[in-house]
């Protein structure tokens, strides 16, 4: 499976031995090993030598150090090094200047002191996926899915219109609103639209509002200084200050709670930001990119979003048709998949049957390009000497298009196997919300990276 909870190696350079302790306690359940260091020339050899999933580097790890110099100063080291390798910066006294520079300088992400250990735990697992996509793709062959972007694949008129679309926009700096259901291939479109700007040798940074709880979007998105609510330890910088001189990507802006929308516009407006308890606007020059699976008509209706922030964001408005109306696509996904799972499994390819071609193009993919490709992953896996059947694909019944209110809880059956029940749970929580990841996510208690990983896992 491609996104396994456990990662190998990840190194954490700090001067503090009881973080460096605190750390390795949180992270051990999710890499096989954490090395800490307290030196530069240690941590390079580790990472030189041992080539870890992800480095954790305190800005100021040098001991009393506050101005984070040989933090920044080993970053570059070791991305010189390495520059596919993947660095968390974790940042503190210097303030927020030292997150938004560590970002330019090629930093994956940032996580400031103190942190929840939640979010910790989030942004490693994040950058660990990273690094293990960016290794998968080089293996391949391809470019990564990450970083650089991936190709969108899709020749069908629907497509072309979207690769024109980008083509046109990405050179400008005007904002662009891409619309989509779930897992039409909307944040690939925001990447290939980063890479193709005039901002592409900088950060695109992404915040996904359907994963952060509500009350910690302000602060994730504005930044906070120290003090300025309970809880506020010390300064932390925001995502719009973060992707300065680059591209913001708002994932899920329709999760962007009504009180904060207006604040969004001023920021987007006056080109500056005012972090939670700061009384001085601090400048800034991003270019927005906001998704979201809501559709148009929602987006229209004033009660849900404001229609002046609207009006600033979808400068261009890219819309992504559900794959099930473009069904000339499917072939060459198919085929994209095929080979970019063969060669990272290290199988041959796989031939699939003429029922089989059929079973794939006729379905009505609800989960749209990311279930296909959960689908071929999975084919290609189980295939044998034989060509791949239907009854191979396990594609899930077409979720019918029901009212939500029309859903009953279905009888519970005496079926106490955890899995099967988790596996059901999933789906029906999915057909019941029309495969909104959000809605979903939020009915069973899970973020939506959660969702993601027992919809992979079940092959949902
Ligand atoms: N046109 C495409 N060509 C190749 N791969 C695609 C295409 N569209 C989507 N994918 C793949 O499908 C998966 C989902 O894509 P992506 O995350 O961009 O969708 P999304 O619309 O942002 O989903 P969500 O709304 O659930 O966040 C990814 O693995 C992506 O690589």
């Amino acid at each position: 499976m491609t996104t396994g909870d456990r990662f190998g190696l990840c190194l954490v350079v700090d001067d503090d031995e009881d973080v460096l302790m605190a750390v390795r306690l949180l992270l051990r359940g999710l890499f096989d090993e954490v090395v800490t260091c307290v030196a530069p020339a240690e941590a390079l050899s580790v990472a030189i030598g041992r080539k870890p999933d992800v480095v954790l580097l305190d800005a100021n790890f040098a001991r009393g150090a506050t101005d984070a110099k040989e933090g920044l100063q080993l970053l570059d080291q070791l991305l010189a090094v390495d520059g596919d390798l993947i660095v968390v910066m974790i940042t503190a006294h210097a303030g927020v200047n030292v997150a938004v520079e560590a970002m330019k300088r090629g930093a994956a992400d940032f996580i400031s002191k103190p942190w929840a250990n939640e979010r910790l735990l989030a942004t490693v697992r994040t950058a660990a996926a990273l690094n293990r996509s960016r290794r998968r793709a080089g293996a391949a062959g391809v470019r990564p899915a990450l970083g650089s972007g991936s190709d969108l694949i899709g020749g069908s008129a629907a497509m072309m219109r979207v690769h024109s679309l980008i083509a046109r926009a990405a050179p400008t700096d005007a904002n662009v609103l891409v619309l989509g259901e779930n897992g039409t291939g909307k944040e690939l479109v925001a990447r290939a639209l980063h890479r193709q700007s005039r901002r592409a040798d900088r950060a695109m940074v992404t915040l996904d509002l359907g994963a952060v709880a509500t009350e910690l979007i302000d602060s994730e998105l504005f930044g906070h200084v120290r003090g300025a609510f309970t809880g506020a330890k010390g300064d932390r910088v925001g995502r719009i200050q973060a992707a300065d001189g680059g591209t913001l990507f708002l994932d899920e802006i329709g999760n962007l709670p009504l009180h904060l929308q207006p604040k969004l516009l001023t920021a987007l407006e006056q080109r500056h930001v005012t972090p939670v308890g700061a009384n001085r606007p601090v400048p800034v020059d991003i270019r927005v990119i906001a998704a979201t699976n809501l559709s148009a008509a929602a987006l229209r209706d004033s009660r849900q979003f404001r229609q002046d922030l609207l009006f600033r964001l979808n400068t261009v408005e890219i819309e992504l048709p559900p794959l099930r109306e473009r069904r000339e696509d499917v072939p060459a996904l198919i085929d994209h998949y095929l080979d970019l799972y063969a060669a990272r499994y290290g199988r041959p390819r796989p031939a699939l049957s003429l029922a089989a071609q059929a079973a794939l193009a006729g379905h009505d993919w609800p989960g749209n390009v990311r279930a296909l490709r959960h689908a071929i992953e999975r084919a290609v896996i189980l295939a044998g000497d034989t060509p791949i059947e239907p009854g191979d694909l396990s594609l899930a019944a077409p979720a019918p298009r029901i009212a939500p209110e029309a859903v009953v809880t279905p009888a519970r059956d005496a079926d106490l196997n955890l899995d099967r029940a988790e596996r059901r749970l999933v789906e029906e929580s999915l057909k019941k919300h029309g495969y909104n990841i959000s809605a979903a996510a939020a009915e069973l208690g899970l973020s939506r990276a959660a969702l993601y990983r027992r919809m992979e896992k079940h092959g949902l």
